[in-house]
C-alpha cells in the first residue's frame, strides 16, 4: 500500500495539480443543464417586455394556445391565482415573476409558453398580443430622485418614491471633527458603470415533478443549490425533503447564477401543472438584457488629509442603481453589501459612509459579479481616491500608500467601519510590485518620453478585501446563517469521496478539495472523488460566491479530514497494539514513537475500519463537518499597470501589468494563477471597454457581443504574476480566498495609469470605461469625463 512522504507527489497542498474536471471539459463531455434530456420533456420560452416602463392593459394569449404543440401559456394573472406572481428577493424586497400590473424594465418576463419543442414555444410567444400603455422611463438615480418622478414600485405599500433604501455606517461626528482639522480635503466623484458577468453558459433549468412520488427534481444553473431548495420549499410550500436541486456542470457563474430568476420558478410551476419535465434555456440576448447585473454605483468621496500625507478621515456617499427590484444577494445586515470594507488596508482613524439605493427602469442589478458583495466598487473607489489624494498633496503615489498602510505588527486590525482584518504584509507586497515593474526606472523613462511628446503612465492599486462570509453571528442571507460544510467518506481500500456545500462553476473544486484531503490524510488526491451540487447527497451549504469556498467550505474539508484522522488514529493504535498516546502522525502514516519503523498507513486504517475494528468501535471511516469561520479572510493585492496613451487618438495600450497577490497558503498555485489572470482580464475589460448602458427610453444598449466587449487573447495584455504569502491565522490551512481579488483590485490600476499619463492636463477623473474618445476628450478639452458613456441615437448617425 502507498505510503505518502512527499506531499507534492500525492497532489497535496502546493501542488500545481492538473485540473481533474478538465478531462471531461476539453473532451466535450461536460454535463451542463442543456445537455440533459429527460423522457417526455417539454420546452419553455419567455416573452419579454419590449418597453421599459408601461402599464399592461391587456394580454391576449388565445392565438398562442391554438398553435399545435403548445401545452401551456402562463401569464401573470395565472401566476397570481396561485400566489406566485411575485417572489421574495434575497434582499427582503419582492420581484415580479411574471408582470401583472406593469412592466418595469425592458426584457422583463411577461408571459411564457411551454411546448413540445423550443421553436414552437418561441413562435407561440410571438403570437401573444400584449397592449402596453407607456409610462415615463427612469434610467438613472438623478431621474429617480427628481421631484415628481413617477413611482416605479407602486405595487408596494409605503413606497412614495423611488428610494429602495438608505443606510449609513461609521462615525459621523468623529468624521466631521477630523475633516474640520484637515490640512487638505481631497474630493472625487466617480461612477462604476453597470457591467455584466457574461458566463459562457446562460441560465437554465429543467423542472421534473413526479406526481407518483411527489418529488420535485430541478436541474439548474445555480451557484447555491441549498438556498434554492429552501426558497422553493418556502415559496412553493413544498416539503423540503421532496425537493432535489441538482446543479450539474456550470459554464461559468461569476455571480450571475446566484439570484433566483423568474424562469426557474415558471419552469417549476409548469412541471407541477403538466406533470412533465419542463426545460428552460435562456438565450444570450435574454441573459444580456435581463439577468442580474453588477455595479452601477455613483460615489461622492472625500479624504481629510494632513500635509505629511496621513489620511485623517474618509467620508463617502454612494447612490446605487438597483433597477426595478432590489434583488442583490448580500448579508442581510448590510444594505450595500460590504462597501464599507473600503480603506481596510489603510490605517484610517475614522470614517463615515452613507448609502442610498434607488429603483430605476432597468433589470435588477447588484448581483455579485466577481465582487464579493460590492467590494469591487469599494476598492475601486478607494484606490481612485488614494491616487487623487496623492496628486492633490503632490506626493508620490507609492509613498502616500506606504504612509497610510496598516503596519505588519498591527493585526488583527479594526477598520474604521468595524471590520477586523486578520493579517497582511502590505508594504512587502507593494515593494515586490514596485521592484518587479522597476518603479524608479519607469519614472525616469516616463520623464524622458514626455520630452518627445509620448505619454506614459503608471497606476497602482493596493487593497485588502474580505472573503469568506460568515461568521454566522454577523453574516446571513435571508436569515440563513453563513457557514459551510464537508462530508468525507473513506472506503475500505483507502479511496474516498468528499462532498461539500459549495458549488464550483469552473474554479476547480474537484481538484483543490482533494488536495486538502491529501494534505490532511496523505491519501493521494487522485484517490479522492469530489462531488458538489446535489442537495440529496451534499451536506447543507450556502454555495459558492464572494470567493467564500476556500475560506469556508475549504476549511470544512480540512476539519472533516482531521475528524477522520482522529478516528484513524484509534484504528492505528488497535492495529499497532499500543495506546493512542504512543502514536505519531506523518503524512499518510501513523507510527509508534519509540519504534518509527513500526507503523500503519492511512489505507491500512481504512481497511481496518471495515474489517478489523476494535471491540465496541463503530465501523466505517467517515464524518461531516460544519464550519463557521471565526472571521473573514483578508487577502491582499497589489496591481501595477504601465500604459502609453496616444495623444492623437486617445487610444491607450497596456505596456506591462504586474500583479502581486497574497492569498495566504495556495492550495493549487496553477489554479490560483488562472483565477488571477481571469480576474485581471475582467478588470481590463471593464476599465477599457465594457459597459451596459441604456438610452432615454430604457432600451438596453450593448445587449450583444458586438457592443459588449469580452476581451479575446488579442486584446488581453500579458500579466506578470508575483506572490507574497501571509497565511490566515484562523483558517485551518492558512488559505485565503482569491477568486475575485484581481477583478476587485485590477480596474483602478489601469484607470490610475491612464490618468497618470495625462496628469499634465489637470484631469482628475475619467469614468470607466476609458474608451479612446473619452480619453481624447479629456486630453484635448482638459476636463473630467464623467458618467455613463453617451448613447448614440439614430439622429446622430
Ligand atoms: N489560497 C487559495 C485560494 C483559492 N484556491 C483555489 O482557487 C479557486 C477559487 O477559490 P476561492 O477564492 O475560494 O473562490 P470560490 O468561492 O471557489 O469561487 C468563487 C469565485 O470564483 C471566481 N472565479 C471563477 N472562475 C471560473 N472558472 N468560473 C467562474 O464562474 C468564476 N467565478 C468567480 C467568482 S464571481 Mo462571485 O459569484 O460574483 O460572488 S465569487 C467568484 C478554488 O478552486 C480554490 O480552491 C487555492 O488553490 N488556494
Ligand atoms: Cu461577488
Amino acid at each position: 500500500m502507498t505510503q505518502a512522504k512527499d506531499e507534492i507527489k500525492i497532489g497535496g497542498l502546493g501542488a500545481s495539480r492538473k485540473r481533474v474536471e478538465d478531462n471531461r471539459f476539453i473532451r466535450g463531455k461536460g454535463r451542463y443543464v442543456d445537455d440533459i434530456v429527460l423522457p417526455g420533456m417539454l420546452h419553455m420560452e419567455i416573452l419579454r417586455s419590449p418597453v421599459a416602463h408601461a402599464r399592461i392593459t391587456s394580454i391576449d394569449t388565445s392565438k398562442a394556445w391554438t398553435i399545435p404543440g403548445v401545452r401551456l401559456v402562463l401569464t401573470g394573472e395565472m401566476m397570481a391565482a396561485r400566489n406566485l406572481a411575485w417572489m421574495p428577493t434575497l434582499s427582503y424586497d419582492t420581484q415580479a415573476v411574471l408582470a401583472t400590473d406593469k412592466v418595469r424594465f425592458q426584457g422583463q418576463e411577461v408571459a411564457c409558453v411551454i411546448a413540445d419543442d423550443p421553436y414552437i414555444a418561441k413562435d407561440a410567444c410571438e403570437a401573444i398580443v400584449v397592449e402596453y400603455e407607456p409610462l415615463p422611463v427612469i434610467v438613472n438615480p438623478t431621474q429617480a430622485l427628481a421631484d415628481g418622478a413617477p413611482v416605479i414600485r407602486d405595487d408596494k405599500e409605503n413606497q412614495p418614491d423611488n428610494v429602495a433604501f438608505t443606510w449609513e455606517v461609521g462615525d459621523r461626528q468623529g468624521t466631521d471633527d477630523a475633516f474640520a482639522k484637515a490640512d487638505l480635503v481631497s474630493k472625487l466623484d466617480l461612477h462604476y458603470p453597470r457591467s455584466h458577468p457574461s458566463p459562457l453558459e446562460c441560465c437554465g433549468s429543467i423542472a421534473d415533478f413526479d406526481r407518483s412520488t411527489s418529488k420535485l427534481t430541478v436541474y439548474m444553473t445555480t451557484q447555491a443549490p441549498h438556498i434554492i431548495r429552501a426558497a422553493v420549499a418556502l415559496v412553493a410550500e413544498l416539503p423540503e425533503h421532496m425537493i432535489r436541486i441538482i446543479s450539474p456542470d456550470l459554464g461559468g457563474g461569476f455571480g450571475n447564477k446566484v439570484p433566483v430568476y423568474p424562469g426557474y420558478v415558471m419552469s417549476i410551476l409548469a412541471s407541477i401543472l403538466l406533470e412533465r419535465p419542463v426545460k428552460w434555456i435562456e438565450d444570450k440576448s435574454g441573459n444580456l438584457i435581463s439577468t442580474g447585473f453588477g455595479r452601477d454605483v455613483y460615489l461622492h468621496g472625500e479624504l481629510a488629509l494632513r500635509k505629511d500625507g496621513k489620511i485623517l478621515a474618509v467620508r463617502m456617499h454612494t447612490d446605487s442603481d438597483h433597477g426595478a427590484f432590489f434583488a442583490d444577494a448580500q448579508p442581510s445586515k448590510f444594505k450595500i453589501g460590504l462597501m464599507h470594507s473600503t480603506f481596510a488596508c489603510y490605517d484610517v482613524p475614522t470614517a463615515h459612509l452613507t448609502a442610498r439605493g434607488v429603483y430605476t427602469n432597468k433589470a435588477p442589478g447588484g448581483v455579485a459579479y466577481r465582487c464579493s458583495f460590492r467590494v469591487t466598487e469599494a476598492m475601486y473607489f478607494q484606490e481612485r481616491m488614494v491616487q487623487a489624494a496623492a496628486d492633490d498633496l503632490g506626493m508620490d503615489q507609492a509613498e502616500f500608500r506606504r504612509r497610510n498602510f496598516v503596519r505588519d505588527d498591527d493585526f488583527p486590525h479594526r477598520t474604521p467601519f468595524g471590520f477586523l482584518t486578520d493579517s497582511g504584509q502590505y508594504n512587502k507586497c507593494l515593494d515586490v510590485g514596485l521592484e518587479a515593474i522597476g518603479y524608479a526606472d519607469f519614472l525616469t523613462e516616463k520623464a524622458e518620453a514626455k520630452k518627445r511628446g509620448r505619454l506614459l503612465g503608471i497606476g497602482i492599486s493596493t487593497m485588502t478585501e474580505p472573503l469568506g462570509a460568515g461568521n454566522s453571528r454577523e453574516y446571513d442571507i435571508l436569515g440563513i446563517k453563513m457557514f459551510d460544510s464537508a462530508e468525507l467518506r473513506v472506503h475500505m481500500t483507502g479511496k474516498a469521496i468528499l462532498r461539500t456545500g459549495a458549488k464550483s462553476q469552473g474554479q476547480g473544486h474537484e481538484t483543490t478539495w482533494a488536495q486538502i484531503v491529501a494534505h490532511e490524510l496523505g491519501i493521494p488526491a487522485d484517490d479522492i472523488t469530489v462531488e458538489e451540487g446535489d442537495t440529496d447527497t451534499a451536506p447543507f451549504g450556502m454555495g459558492t460566491y464572494a470567493s467564500r469556498s476556500t475560506p469556508v467550505a475549504g476549511a470544512a474539508v480540512a476539519m472533516v479530514s482531521r475528524k477522520v484522522r482522529a478516528k484513524a488514529r484509534k484504528l492505528a493504535a488497535h492495529l499497532l497494539e499500543v495506546s493512542e498516546e504512543d502514536i505519531e502522525w506523518e503524512l499518510g502514516r501513523f507510527y509508534v514513537r519509540s519504534a518509527p519503523a513500526h507503523g500503519v498507513t492511512i489505507q491500512e486504517c481504512a481497511m481496518a475500519a471495515y474489517s478489523n475494528m476494535p471491540d465496541g468501535m463503530e465501523p466505517g471511516l467517515e464524518n461531516v463537518s460544519y464550519y463557521d469561520p471565526p472571521n473573514l479572510t483578508w487577502p491582499f493585492g497589489c496591481y501595477i499597470a504601465t500604459v502609453e496613451v496616444d495623444p492623437q487618438t486617445g487610444v491607450w495600450d497596456v505596456l506591462r501589468m504586474v500583479a502581486v497577490d497574497d492569498c495566504g497558503v495556495r492550495i493549487n498555485p496553477m489554479i490560483v494563477e488562472g483565477q488571477i489572470m481571469g480576474g485581471l482580464t475582467e478588470a481590463y475589460a471593464m476599465a477599457s471597454n465594457q459597459f451596459i448602458t441604456f438610452d432615454a427610453q430604457g432600451n438596453c444598449v450593448g445587449s450583444n457581443y458586438m457592443d459588449y466587449m469580452l476581451p479575446t487573447a488579442w486584446e488581453t495584455p500579458g500579466y506578470e504574476l508575483h506572490e507574497v504569502v501571509t497565511p490566515s491565522p484562523h483558517h485551518p490551512i492558512g488559505a485565503k480566498g482569491v477568486g475575485e481579488c484581481a477583478t476587485v483590485g485590477g480596474p483602478a490600476a489601469f484607470v490610475n495609469a491612464v490618468l497618470d499619463a495625462i496628469r499634465d492636463t489637470g484631469v482628475r477623473n475619467i469614468d470607466m470605461p476609458l474608451l479612446p474618445d473619452r480619453v481624447y476628450e479629456a486630453l484635448t478639452k482638459r476636463h473630467d469625463v464623467s458618467g455613463a458613456p453617451p448613447v448614440r441615437t439614430d439622429d446622430d448617425a
